[in-house]
């Protein structure tokens, strides 16, 4: 097998008796674009400036093309970092800005220049290599601060949550860009984010951190369509969780008892559950239709209320046990309007439906 570009290896990092990442593990192939994603604490900063060099791990490794970094400095790893908020010096143009690197590396003029007309046109601000920061917007600012952190060609970009500080539209444009740039230049690309469609929309693969250790790690589909846990299902995307009761198992697919008696047979599963434990069944809202198909399940709801949201419409559904449900219309039910108030069968497939232990 050959080396992975980059190698983390058993990575803990504790402060005092205070473990704030335990043993994590990643191999990342060159030229990947990998977020690591979780709520706050969870450990994707410390991991990350761990890859850095700001902070000595307590034990593990992290290998670049299989040589240990740990005895590099963080100066001298040749990594490009963008943090959250701008870091810009006020003091020097655009322009100087983006050649700092290249002068702290003593590149000749001729090349500096070349290099900061180019990384300029990267990221689309030609015309701005005269102003000062504090002329330029917060996402013109980031762009910048992208634009020098790539000006020595780095094999790894390291971006620690860049665009929180910016508003939601703004934040989109630069993703885009993120996602363009990441495509032209091959760089290989370590992000952190809280925000779910930030991961979901930008990387190849997500670590999902939770408590200092990685709880899932695959593309955005991965997590999404075959979640490995319910803390997985409920921070990607929007779940239902039915609470159910397992009755068997025949084949990998589950016969469950939902709260209001019913009895749903065919949900996969890929872990054990004995008879009669109490487990939770998570339907995805967009997973509802309003006709029964081949082997779908049906749900006695009521209606209670729905709101429009531009590109679909979201229904407040109770079921007979009386747990409110999200329930995210596909196109067969362009009319969800007429059914408020009124009791009804909605539909799902159990083999896209999962069981969690309770
Ligand atoms: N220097 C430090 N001393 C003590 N505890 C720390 C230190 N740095 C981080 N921690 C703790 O380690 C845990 C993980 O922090 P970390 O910043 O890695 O989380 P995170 O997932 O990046 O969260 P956020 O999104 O809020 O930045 C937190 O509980 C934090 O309080």
């Amino acid at each position: 097998m050959t080396e992975p570009f980059l190698s983390i290896r058993d990575l803990r990092k504790a402060f005092g008796s205070f473990v704030a990442v335990h043993d994590v593990t990643i191999d990342i192939p060159k030229g990947e674009f990998l977020t690591f994603l979780g709520p706050s604490g969870s450990g994707k900063s410390t991991t990350l400036y761990a890859i850095a060099g700001f902070q000595q791990p307590t034990s593990g490794d992290v290998l670049l093309e299989g040589r240990s970094l740990l005895s590099v400095p963080s100066h001298k790893r040749n990594i490009g970092m963008v943090f959250q908020r701008y870091t810009l010096f006020q003091h020097l143009t655009v322009a100087e800005n983006v050649a700092f690197p290249l002068r702290v590396r003593r590149r000749p003029d001729a090349e500096v220049n070349r290099k900061v007309a180019e990384m300029l046109s990267l990221v689309r601000l030609e015309s701005f290599g005269g102003r000062y920061p504090g002329a330029l917007s917060g996402g013109q600012q980031q762009r910048v601060a992208l634009a020098r952190a790539l000006a020595y060609d780095p094999p790894i970009l390291l971006m620690d949550e860049p665009l929180s500080a910016l508003d939601k539209k703004l934040r989109e444009e630069i993703q885009a860009e993120i996602r363009r740039i990441h495509r032209e230049t091959g760089v290989t690309i370590l992000y952190v984010t809280h925000d779910q469609d930030e991961a979901l929309h930008l990387s190849d693969r997500i670590a999902l951190f939770r408590d200092g250790r990685i709880e899932q790690i695959g593309t955005g589909e991965d997590l999404y369509l075959r979640p490995a846990s319910e803390f997985v299902a409920s921070f990607i995307g929007n779940s239902n969780f039915l609470p159910a009761e397992h009755l068997e198992t025949v084949d990998g697919a589950a016969t469950i008892r939902l709260a209001d008696g019913s009895v749903v047979s065919g949900v996969r599963i890929d872990q054990e559950f004995s008879q009669g434990q109490k487990t939770r069944l998570m339907v995805r809202p967009e997973a509802f239709r309003l006709r029964p198909g081949p082997a779908t399940a049906g749900l006695a709801v009521e209606f209670i209320d729905t709101a429009f949201f531009g590109e679909r419409r979201r229904v407040i559904a109770r079921t007979a046990a009386g747990q409110e449900i999200d329930v995210r219309p596909t196109s067969d039910m362009a009319q969800p309007q007429e059914g408020i108030a009124s009791s009804r069968q909605i539909f799902f497939d159990p083999a896209a439906a999962f069981l969690f232990p309770a």
